[in-house]
């Protein structure tokens, strides 16, 4: 049985890096797609760990070439998940996590529908902001960009098949770790039912 694809997203600043990274190392069994990007790196990002980090040429190349699952610009930059970095691990059965936004989102849920998604919003706009400025990781033209457009995702939020609010982080995360096992619950039950179909369509007559 192929894995189940994830889909994270979120306003910039609501929590959803900080979210995942805590849900994937309680949840090794779940790989994190690595997108291409054409935004420069922040001090902290490292390359190939956080994204692979390209230029606009490179970027277009892989678009002309079909290499991606789904591609946006988000925020002048332009964003974009690699068919590479998910369809063998799910292939082989692996659980896959994107962290993209909205219209990343929209296609991949048309590409395949057995993805479960995920919206993550914070708790309120003040919050939002507060978080954006302690990350310290953006200037401040940078940080009313991403305020200004968060409205334009959180307009999205309602064609996610689950909604989690980041107020208190361990119960934001829980929520998320109660999705994945929900998740699983269902599959081992569907692979149950097609089994025992299975073996009764082999009986002998
Ligand atoms: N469509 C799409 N969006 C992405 C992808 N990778 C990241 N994003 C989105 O791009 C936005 C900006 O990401 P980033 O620059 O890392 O900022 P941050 O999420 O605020 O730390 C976020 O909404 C991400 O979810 C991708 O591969 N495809
Ligand atoms: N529940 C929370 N309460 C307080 N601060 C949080 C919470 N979740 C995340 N943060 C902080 O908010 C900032 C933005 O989080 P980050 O994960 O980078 O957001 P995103 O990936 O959505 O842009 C970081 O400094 C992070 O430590």
């Amino acid at each position: 049985m192929s894995g189940c694809l994830y889909i994270v997203a979120a306003p910039s600043g609501a929590g959803k890096s900080s979210l995942v990274n805590a849900l994937l190392e309680r949840e090794p069994g779940i790989a994190l797609s690595i997108s291409h990007t054409t935004r420069p790196p922040r001090p902290n990002d490292r390359d190939g760990e956080h994204y692979h980090f390209v230029n606009r040429g490179v970027f277009e190349k892989m678009v002309a070439d079909g290499l991606f699952l789904e591609h946006a610009e988000v925020f002048g930059n332009c964003y974009g998940t690699s068919r590479a970095a998910v369809e063998p691990l799910l292939a082989q059965g692996r659980d896959v996590l994107l962290e993209i936004d909205w219209q990343g989102a929209r296609q991949v849920r048309a590409a395949m529908p057995g993805c479960v998604s995920v919206f993550i919003l914070p708790p309120s706009r003040a919050e939002l902001e507060r978080r954006l400025r302690s990350r310290g990781s953006d200037d401040a033209p940078t940080i009313a960009r991403r305020l200004a457009e968060s409205r334009e995702e959180v307009a999205h939020a309602g064609d996610f098949d689950y909604i989690v609010v980041n107020d208190q982080f361990g119960d934001a995360l829980a929520d998320l770790r109660a999705i994945v096992a929900c998740q699983r619950l269902r599959r081992e039950a569907q692979a149950v039912r097609q089994a025992a179909l299975i073996a009764d369509l082999l009986k002998a007559d």
